[in-house]
């Protein structure tokens, strides 16, 4: 459940973001008002006329003359919508920007854990719907709702001069008009807090069938998905509609109240023309100011409602702004030279976040030490905890316990730009972006020229034994990754090796990258890693036999705990558990992809 804010309180955290552009919010604002003021003014006019020229004995070619002042004021009115624009548009999109760039780091910067529990879509709609939101009210409706405000106010203030009677009559639908605000601004926050909230898991669920569809195709479950999709999109649909009725059945409200007004000050008016108190002409300028005034006091029902959601924006915006990073920098960083890749686990311990109390850490105290430019594979049942226990060395997470050392220095203790120099990754999963194969391969690598990035590309290409994107059509500039050409996922695997090794790392961390490719070419990539990272240390999650009897030893975990280290083949002879675990691996890849282009399991 969101926490609950003031209006001021929420609108206000805008302030910083405003501050810069606020001189030409002002100015804005005054073109607004000026606006206002001419459209005011024209009754007055009116007013002059009746009551003089109009009157008997009056000059009639006056009105030529009237004529040309409202024409003059209508212009000066025109001028001054259209300086307002000018002043507030770029500068508010300026903001949106800058809000928007500010979000992006937010998200990068905030750590896994975070993103665990937070739906791609929820955040996709905040960085782009509600932003854009904000935008549109800092542009248009935060300074409309002063004006239009201002404007009734002032217009009221000539409607009392011109006859305090008739002004006093429209005052008294205001009070019932105050009381269905405050009970539409209440129920307006709730349902477009709702209604955007649902608007973003909809877009959570787009995402993740889009980036499902070969299993929701392969497992035939494209009829359901698209139910629970229409259920969750009738549900928006609900909320919309009852949004939607909320503001029309307060418009009417705030529409209905000044006509009736309007009709019993007519009656009042009248009669105060025939009984001498009140001029024809302050009665017609009254009237004419009432029209002008009743644009501004109906258009505050949409202003609120958009004001309203406008708060909701700022609302969702600031809860993700407002997470904090946990795995920041350390205030005090070390810097290490000359790395020789020792990595220690020191009665490391580990438990998820969400994991319920009085259950054992899912990393119980492991120890484990691999020397410099040694491969050790890491086996256990499945479950056991070993992608988690990696992710811990490039600080994905950070252990709850004990510690991880490199060379002797906690991981915690380095900038985390230098620890993820140090340490590169390659997962199970690959993610590619929506760039060249070279950009994906480069991404983690420093080169000083584009000579020596051609050469580490060509290099890391080899070593990952992908050399099949040479043959793709534009070679290594060939688009992948979502907007591009769809690799296989032994493809896709070899890529994301190519962009590990690319990064040089001292520490390289492989969570089972090969799982995709056959033995014979998991042999050929083993081989070459070790002449080319002869000194990078090691450490691969191994889910095939054939991966394990490469590495150098091998670590069992078990419990939460390393239970055994040593050679495949000591391990074999003597540790039952590791036995088991070892007969349990499945022998053949897993190429689902390939799988599915053959057409195999497609029902
Ligand atoms: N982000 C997460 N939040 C909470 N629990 C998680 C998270 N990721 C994994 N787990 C849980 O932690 C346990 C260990 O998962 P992990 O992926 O580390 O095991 P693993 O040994 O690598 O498994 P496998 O061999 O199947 O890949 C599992 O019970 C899993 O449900």
């Amino acid at each position: 459940m969101p926490a609950q804010t003031t209006l001021w309180f929420s609108l206000g955290r805008l302030y910083p973001h405003v501050r810069p552009i606020l001189p030409r919010l002002i100015l804005g604002l005054f073109c607004a008002l000026g606006a206002s003021l001419m459209a005011l003014a024209i009754p007055q006019v009116f007013r002059v006329l009746i009551n003089t020229s109009l009157s008997p004995g009056g000059s009639p070619s006056a009105v030529w003359g009237a004529a040309g002042v409202v024409l003059g004021l209508g212009v000066l009115e025109a001028a001054f919508i259209a300086l307002r624009r000018q002043f507030v548009i770029s500068p508010a999109t300026t903001v949106e920007t800058r809000m928007r760039t500010s979000f992006y780091r937010h998200l990068q910067d905030l750590s896994v854990a975070f993103h665990d529990r937070w739906g791609s879509g929820q955040l996709l709609s905040r960085a782009m719907s509600d932003l854009n939101l904000i935008r549109r009210w800092m542009a248009f409706g935060a300074i409309m709702l002063v004006v239009t405000s201002l404007t009734a106010v002032i217009g009221f203030i000539v409607m009392l001069f011109t006859s305090w009677l008739l002004a006093l009559i429209f005052m008294a639908a205001a009070v019932p008009l105050a009381f269905f605000g405050f009970r539409f601004n209440r129920l307006y926050r709730q349902v477009s807090r709702q209604s955007q909230d649902q608007a973003g898991d909809l877009a959570t669920t787009v995402e993740e069938s889009v980036h499902g569809i070969r299993v929701l195709k392969a497992f035939g479950r494209s009829r359901e998905a698209l139910d629970s999709f229409e259920e969750q999109a009738q549900g928006l649909r609900r909320t919309e509609v009852f949004k939607a009725n909320s503001l029309a059945k307060f418009s009417l409200v705030v529409t209905l109240l000044p006509e009736a007004a309007l009709a019993a000050a007519l009656v009042v008016g009248i009669a105060s023309v025939a009984n001498g108190t009140l001029s024809i002409g302050a009665l017609v300028a009254f009237f004419a100011t009432a029209a002008v005034v009743a644009g501004p006091v109906e258009s505050i029902g949409p202003l609120l409602s958009m004001t309203l959601t406008a708060k909701t924006a700022i609302d969702r915006h600031y809860e993700v702004m407002d997470a904090q990073r946990s795995i920041t920098n350390p205030l005090h960083p070390v810097h290490l030279r000359d790395v020789r890749g020792e990595l220690v686990f020191d009665d490391v311990h580990f438990a998820y976040p969400d994991t319920r109390e009085g259950t054992p850490d899912l990393i119980n105290g492991v120890e484990l030490c691999l020397r410099p430019g040694e491969t050790m594979a890491l086996v256990g049942v499945t479950g056991s905890g070993k992608s988690s226990l990696l992710q811990l060395v490039p600080r994905l997470y950070d252990v709850t316990g004990g510690s991880i050392r490199i060379d002797g220095t906690d991981v915690r203790e380095l900038e985390l730009a230098q620890l993820r120099t140090i340490v590169a990754v390659a997962f199970e999963d690959t993610t590619l972006f929506s760039s060249s194969v070279r950009e994906n391969v480069l991404l983690g690598a420093e080169t000083a020229s584009s000579a020596e990035a051609d050469q580490l590309l060509a290099q890391a290409l080899d070593v990952a034994q992908a050399d099949f994107v040479y043959s793709l059509p534009e070679g290594t500039e060939t688009l992948i990754g979502e907007e591009g050409l769809s690799l296989s996922g032994g493809q896709r695997q070899r890529v994301a090796l190519a962009r590990a090794i690319a990064a040089r790392p001292t520490v390289l961390i492989m969570d089972d990258p090969l799982s995709a490719l056959d033995v014979r070419t998991e042999e050929l990539v083993e081989g070459r890693l070790r002449e080319v990272l002869a000194d990078t240390t090691t450490l691969v999650v191994a889910h095939r036999p054939s991966t394990v009897s490469l590495a150098d030893r091998v670590a069992l975990l078990e419990d939460g705990r390393i239970s055994a280290v040593g050679t495949h083949a000591e391990l074999l002879a003597g540790n039952a558990h590791y036995r088991h675990v070892i007969a349990s691996l499945p022998t053949d890849p897993e190429d689902l992809d390939s799988a599915l282009e053959d057409g195999e399991i497609i029902r």
